[in-house]
């Protein structure tokens, strides 16, 4: 007979509960202590009591936690280097939105072949996160499934709501209720508005169905998240890093009555997906900077160890070490090269 309910739902397998697996890799008291204080830096940072800038660098999605934790080690050194006039965060993207189909990440599908093994996923995510963290380095994810930060967002520092999901009000009411900073892109249109109004929305109490730490569905009651800011990404009429559009959404806050500061992402719509014009969007936001325009408070670059990207091979021993699967990303040493020249900038 057909059936009435459940008629496409292929299986329904218990995963962990976000306890369980929290106790197999618990955060220790002296990590505890390190993640509230870098949550505060970047809360100074973007309510202007901090006047460094925030840097979300990283590669655009982790695939390989080696390589990521490889990648970490040299980006920790750069954050200790620069730590005066930058607060260099990783970004540690685990799961990725699709404009249609695609690769959906490391939690989703760790083995990269369609099989989805989401406990193994959600082990290496925790797993990795608490690595990254234990060498002083901050982490910054997009927050994509709803459920998920359950079982990661104790290890993340900053967060972001991407430009497909911005407009969502899932997205918002769940950002209302999390604990760290959070950053809301532009529409994949361009549209700034839908940013704002998430940045409103999220502000506010919500109540929504979610999950409680032993996998219960639960009402979850929410107090507001005050620390949504802007990411500028570009979008189909193209980047929106220039100094008139940033003028423009300068305005545009103060209207809406937030404070006038936003993050660039130099990656996206902004380079055209071009990774090498990340340096030029760069330059632009830092020569703004050197003028004065200080509502600039931060920038994301999409960076691996080595440049470029690489398409999924069948056998997975032929991927390239270091090299993105998803967006193309400039390399370690441009990457390098790159920060140091912000923070020069910064130190005049
Ligand atoms: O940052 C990554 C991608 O831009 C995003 O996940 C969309 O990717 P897609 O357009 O290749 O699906
Ligand atoms: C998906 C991303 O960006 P956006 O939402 O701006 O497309 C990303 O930063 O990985």
């Amino acid at each position: 007979m057909e059936k009435l309910n459940n008629a496409n739902i292929r299986s329904i397998v218990p995963l962990i509960t976000p306890d369980d697996l929290k106790e197999e890799y618990p955060i220790s008291e002296a990590l505890t202590k390190q993640i509230l204080t870098h949550r505060n830096e970047v809360r100074n940072i973007l309510e202007k009591k901090d006047d460094r800038m925030l840097a979300i660098v990283g590669p655009c999605s982790i695939h390989d936690t080696v390589a990521a934790l490889d990648y970490a080690q040299r980006l920790a050194e750069l954050r200790e280097r620069y730590k005066d006039r930058l607060c260099i965060i990783m970004r540690v993207y685990f799961e990725k939105p699709r404009t249609a189909l695609g690769w959906r990440g490391l939690i989703l599908d760790p083995d990269m072949d369609d099989s989805y093994k989401l406990e193994k996923g959600l082990r290496q995510a925790r797993k990795l996160l608490l690595e990254i963290n234990n060498l002083g380095l901050p982490t910054g994810s997009e927050i994509l499934d709803p459920i998920v930060p359950q079982y990661i967002s104790d290890l993340i520092s900053w967060a972001a709501i991407g430009a497909r999901t911005t407009e969502s009000q899932t997205h918002r009411e769940l950002t209302s209720g999390l604990s760290m900073p959070v950053g809301f892109k532009n529409g994949t249109d361009g549209s700034m508005d839908v940013a704002i109004n998430g940045i409103h929305s999220a502000h506010h109490p919500h109540s929504f169905i979610g999950i409680d730490g032993k996998g219960q569905t639960c009402v979850l009651s929410t107090e507001g998240n005050k620390t949504g800011h802007p990411i500028l990404r570009g979008g189909k009429r193209g980047p929106n890093y220039y100094e008139e559009i940033i003028e423009d959404t300068e305005e545009l806050l103060i209207k809406e009555g937030l404070l006038p500061v936003v993050m660039i992402d130099c990656s996206h719509e902004n380079s055209g997906k071009k990774y090498f014009r990340q340096e030029r969007v760069m330059n632009s936001i830092m020569d703004q900077r050197s003028k004065g325009r200080d509502s600039i408070v931060g920038f994301m670059l999409e960076s691996n160890i080595h440049e470029g990207k690489q398409c999924i091979p069948e056998d997975k021993s032929q991927l390239s070490y270091g090299v993105s699967i998803t967006d193309a990303c400039i390399s370690f040493e441009t990457t390098a090269k790159i920060l140091d020249s912000a923070y020069k900038v910064l130190d005049k």
